[in-house]
């Protein structure tokens, strides 16, 4: 019921609620796609809904109007994170950038991220890191042909960032007695998306033990720390090396072309994020892009066509040519709207109890944005089940992900957005465009369209529950 405080009207009601049940909440009703559910849930009940998962109590936000209130209108308020065990543990309690409380530790350290790896002038300085490994990439396909799509997409990124983070690849390195580090990754992420009971419902924190899965979360916290130790100490002695043979000038030199993050400090606090935050959400985009792409052939002759045109018959696209291929930028958006890698954004939470859409939201309470909803608001787009890159062309072309637009937010927004933006694009939109200049692309032998699985494995980042596997033929270059 609203009150009057000082003349002016005070909302005390909060936003609808589906029914609860005792001690869960509204737990049970979210499943496995936390993301459908809550879309459905929030078709029944409104854009903002009031839940409670066990004992703490949640907003979910399902428009673009909700999303800008929050990371707009009120995003000073909306700039703390939400406390998690597990993020607890696998980062270093809170001392990251990602999960930090909001204040100055979280400011320092994702100042110090854009300034060496993240900031445009830094993404651009690690142009020849992606150049070549998209060469390596465009090889290893030539050779296999029957290509493992989701696994060459996870290798790329992952080597794209250790290479511009801690300065060179680790994705054959056996860390810990031959355990490579892409299987330690996999494991990370896995972990930091698990649902963890004892978050939500305190007393039932043991079932955890009883699982085991504290010992999990405890054995990768510290092969993780273990790993990065290791690079620690690889690039003290290399930079103590390099000290002792070179003239201070080559060593500014190739510090800066080649090392993102510098010190121990930075190392450690910036190389988890980047892994944790950088390296699964931007492969499962090129994972859905060319799997939308091999559903409908035709957009991928017209991206086949863009990319050839541009590229002007050369074997390999370069960053200079993306800027004029406008139907790559289309698709990479569609693909953005339609499968947001985190389709419910980083949760946050309220300092100070505010009103939004004409509710009472408390202080404290966990904020969600179905990013992945919005992108398939009807309301907002048309046909929006449909994979259609046409949309983002002509006048649909100044919609964009950076954060202004809020039907389209794959990247959050505001303060606490994701300052990834460019250093996650300009790999993928590098890679998408070689792979379609340089390759004819089909589905295994014998597989029909309407074959190939669309199921999402659930987790933190929505990537494909089957991998990708295409075949590629090379485009024949004429002398
Ligand atoms: C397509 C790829 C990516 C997607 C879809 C993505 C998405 C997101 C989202 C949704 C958030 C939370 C935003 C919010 O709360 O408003 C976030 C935060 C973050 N992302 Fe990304 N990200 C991507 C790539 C990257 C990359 C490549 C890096 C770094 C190498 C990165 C680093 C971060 C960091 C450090 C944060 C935490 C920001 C903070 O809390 O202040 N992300 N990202």
């Amino acid at each position: 019921t609203p009150t009057t405080t000082n003349n002016k009207k005070r909302i005390t009601k909060l936003p609808p609620s589906p029914p609860k049940l005792p001690v869960l909440g509204n737990l049970h009703q979210l499943g496995l796609y936390a993301h459908r559910s809550l879309q459905t849930l929030a078709r029944r009940h409104g854009p903002l809904m009031h839940l409670r998962f066990g004992t703490v109590p949640v907003v979910v936000a399902s428009s673009a109007a909700a999303a800008r209130e929050i990371m707009k209108t009120h995003d000073h308020n909306f700039s703390g994170r939400v406390e998690s065990a597990v993020a607890a543990k696998l980062l270093y309690d809170y001392e990251d950038i990602s999960t930090a409380p909001y204040g100055e530790g979280w400011r320092q350290r994702r100042g110090v991220c854009v300034v060496h790896l993240l900031s445009n002038r830094r993404v651009q300085s690690f142009r020849r890191v992606r150049e070549e490994e998209t060469a390596i990439l465009m090889k290893r396909m030539r050779d296999q042909r029957v290509v493992d799509l989701s696994e060459s997409f996870a290798t790329l990124t992952n080597d794209v960032v250790c290479r511009a983070a801690l300065g060179r690849k680790y994705s054959e390195l056996g860390s810990n007695g031959g355990r490579k580090f892409n299987e330690l990754l996999l494991e990370f992420m896995e972990l930091l998306g698990s649902f963890n009971v004892g978050d939500f419902i305190p007393w039932l924190r043991w079932i955890n033990i009883f699982t085991g899965f504290s010992v999990r979360v405890d054995t990768i916290a510290k092969e993780f720390d273990d790993f990065l130790e290791e690079v620690v100490d690889e690039h003290t002695r290399k930079l103590e090396n390099r000290a002792s043979r070179e003239t201070e000038e080559d060593r500014e030199e190739e510090e800066e072309e080649r090392f993102g993050i510098i010190t121990k400090f930075e190392i450690v606090f910036c190389g988890q994020d980047m892994f944790a935050a950088g390296t699964d959400t931007s492969y499962t985009v090129l994972e859905w892009a060319m799997t939308e792409l091999l559903r409908h052939p035709k957009t991928m002759e017209r991206l086949r066509d863009e990319a050839r045109r541009v590229g002007k018959g050369e074997a390999e696209i370069n960053e200079d040519d993306l800027d004029e291929m406008l139907y790559l930028k289309a698709v990479m958006k569609e693909t953005l709207r339609m499968y947001p890698p985190i389709p419910l954004l980083v949760p946050r939470k309220p300092s100070r109890s505010v009103e939004i859409e004409g509710y009472h939201v408390p202080a404290g309470t966990m904020t969600m944005v179905n990013a992945w909803a919005i992108g398939r608001d009807p309301g907002i787009w048309e046909q929006p089940e449909e994979f259609m890159p046409e949309r983002f062309l002509n006048d649909g072309c100044k919609v964009d992900f950076r954060g202004q637009d809020f039907e389209l937010i794959p990247f959050g927004a505001g303060r606490r957005g994701c300052p990834g933006i460019s250093f996650a694009m300009a790999t993928n939109e590098l890679v998408l465009a070689n792979m379609v200049n340089g390759f004819d692309w089909s589905l295994p032998e014998g597989m029909r369209v309407d074959e190939l699985d669309m199921g999402e494995c659930p987790g933190l980042t929505i990537h494909k529950k089957v991998k990708l596997v295409a075949v590629c033929t090379p485009r024949q270059l004429h002398a």
